[in-house]
């Protein structure tokens, strides 16, 4: 499903004014929209006291709107403009004169509205501090408003457009934001309605139509799409009836080192789980022992003598040529592999060697080519960095991750799975939020299990981008039906690999 950046969707605004509908008919169906979304889900809503909060941009002009559709329908409403009236724009100066001349009642400052509370106790508050409008960060008033908002008990907070204070772009909060319990946004999803921490700050999320026409976004060639990833995107191809294992998708996961077999033999299990025909595991021959006894339909392919621990730099000969001579469709570079000097530049050969085969590229292969960044350029890479990973490689802290992991593909050339609560998949253009999983899911090997999934996809035809938005969802897909059976707790690396085809046929359904 799409969503819109702040300036994607200023734009369609905007072309929707200039060409088509007025500001404040698109103003007066976002509030009357908003009240008939209140009027369905407030029960007794003819009890409430309610106190709209009105900013001085367009999103307190849709709170005017609430305001004077909402008046009749509750026990009490009362309206805090924080603003200077001068500002106020035409269209929001529009329905604040028609507030004003309905003699509906605006509190006179911060003071006022602390006491009418005292007195009252307002049960529902109404957001239309800042919508996608907000450009700084919160200090002074704007801030204690906030604040006061947050501390209220007993209260339900309905945030018009998006939370005030979450960066509608980002997601991040502008120094406070408001803990919403329902936010009707406009015409479409921001992508800080799905960015934690913005994600946590609008409670439910409904989405309201206001008039916005088709022919806008047609003719608006958007550079760059944003979606969240709902089930019904999934389409799993139909396997071949004449296939055999040799076409089904041939996967080598290259990692491990003594003590960390478990990474590899979870990407590899992964892999097959997902539907590869033949996974080879490629290891230091010090681990085969324990690897063999763990696996038995992936193969293992030791390199090296029986001491070896991990990969030399030599070792990547006697890979090259292994790979040249089963022709994998994918190779997974990093799991379990470790930091060794010689190991990182046993990965360089290799990556300087592989030119027309997919990668991807994992845990510490993405520690190895950190200061060697170049190397990714022109080949078919997907780079799957959990956020700690991703700072070490773009080199700084990772305030507005999405915008880093869109430019960073585009930059490189590779697809980036950015790995979190949020977990974020861009080629540059197309960049995907995912929504399943949970916090069960922060524990060992998951991270390994994704890789598996993902390189099996590749390796079945899909491409290196929808392979990476099935593989995402399916993997937290997976993590939420363990948790729904058992508990975030119980999530394990190798229950995930266990469900993977009963929650394939699950989301196929
Ligand atoms: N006609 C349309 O386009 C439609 C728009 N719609 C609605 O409009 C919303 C967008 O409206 P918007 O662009 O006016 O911005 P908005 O979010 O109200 O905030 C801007 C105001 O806040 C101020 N400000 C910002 N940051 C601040 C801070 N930290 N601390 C203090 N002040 C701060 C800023 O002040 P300034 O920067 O000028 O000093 C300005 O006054 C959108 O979310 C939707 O709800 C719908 O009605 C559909 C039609
Ligand atoms: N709070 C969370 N909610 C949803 N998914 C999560 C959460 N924490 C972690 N995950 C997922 O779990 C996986 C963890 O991967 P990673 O950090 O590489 O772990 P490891 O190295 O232990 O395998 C990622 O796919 C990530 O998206
Ligand atoms: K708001």
């Amino acid at each position: 499903m799409k969503i819109y950046s702040s300036d994607q969707m200023k734009n369609i605004d905007f072309e929707t004014i200039k060409k088509y509908i007025p500001g404040n008919i698109l103003m007066e169906h976002a509030g009357i929209e908003t009240v008939r979304i209140i009027e369905k889900k407030i029960q007794n809503l003819s009890e409430k006291k309610v106190i709209v909060l009105a900013g001085a941009g367009n999103n307190g002009g849709d709170s005017f709107v609430v305001a004077r559709g909402l008046s009749s329908k509750v026990s009490k409403l009362d309206i805090y403009f924080i603003g200077e009236e001068e500002k106020l724009s035409e269209d929001s100066r529009l329905n604040y004169n028609i507030c004003k001349k309905l003699n509906l009642n605006f509190i006179k400052n911060f003071e006022e509205l602390m006491e009418l509370n005292e007195k009252f106790k307002y049960d529902i508050i109404i957001d239309g501090i800042f919508g996608i409008g907000l450009n700084r960060n919160v200090i002074g008033e704007h801030y204690n408003l906030i604040s006061f908002v947050n501390n209220l008990k007993n209260k339900f907070v309905i945030s018009l457009d998006i939370p005030s204070g979450v960066n509608s772009n980002t997601g991040e909060i502008q120094k406070i934001g408001i803990n919403a319990d329902l936010t009707i946004a406009y015409h479409g999803g921001k992508l800080g309605h799905f960015l934690y921490p913005g994600r946590e700050y609008r409670g439910k999320l409904s989405i309201v139509d206001i008039g916005i026409p088709n022919i806008v976004e047609s003719e608006d060639d958007l550079d760059d799409i944003y979606e969240i990833i709902k089930k019904e995107d999934i389409k799993f191809k139909i396997r071949n009836k004449n296939i055999h294992k040799g076409n089904a998708g041939k996967v080598v996961c290259i990692g491990g080192k003594t003590g960390f077999s478990g990474a590899i033999y979870m990407a590899s299990e992964a892999a097959l789980n997902s539907g590869s025909g033949l996974v080879y595991s490629i290891i230091p021959k010090g681990i085969n022992t324990i690897l063999e006894q763990k696996s038995t339909e992936t193969i293992t392919v030791p390199i090296g003598d029986e001491k070896r621990e991990y990969f030399r730099a030599i070792d990547y000969v006697e890979t090259i040529n292994f790979i040249n001579e089963i022709k994998p469709d994918v190779i997974i570079l990093g799991p379990g592999i470790g930091r060794e000097e010689e190991t990182i530049n046993y990965i360089l050969k290799l990556l300087n060697e592989i030119n027309d085969i997919n990668i991807v590229l994992d845990a510490d292969g993405l520690y190895a080519i950190k200061d060697d960044l170049a190397i990714l350029y022109g080949k078919n890479i997907i780079m799957t960095p959990h956020m700690g990973e991703f700072k070490r490689i773009i080199k700084s802290d990772i305030k507005n991750k999405l915008e880093k992991a869109k430019l960073f593909s585009e930059n490189y050339g590779v697809i980036t799975v950015l790995k979190g609560a949020d977990t974020i998949i861009s080629n540059g253009k197309k960049t995907y939020i995912n929504l399943t999983g949970n916090p069960g899911m922060a524990t060992a090997g998951t991270g390994d299990v994704l890789a598996g999934i993902i390189a099996s996809f590749v390796g079945q035809g899909y491409n290196r981008l929808e392979a990476s938005k099935i593989s995402v969802f399916l993997h937290g897909y997976i993590g939420d039906k363990i948790a729904e059976y058992e508990s975030e707790e119980g999530v394990t690396a190798n229950k995930i690999i266990k469900k993977i085809g009963e929650c394939i046929k699950d989301i196929k359904k």
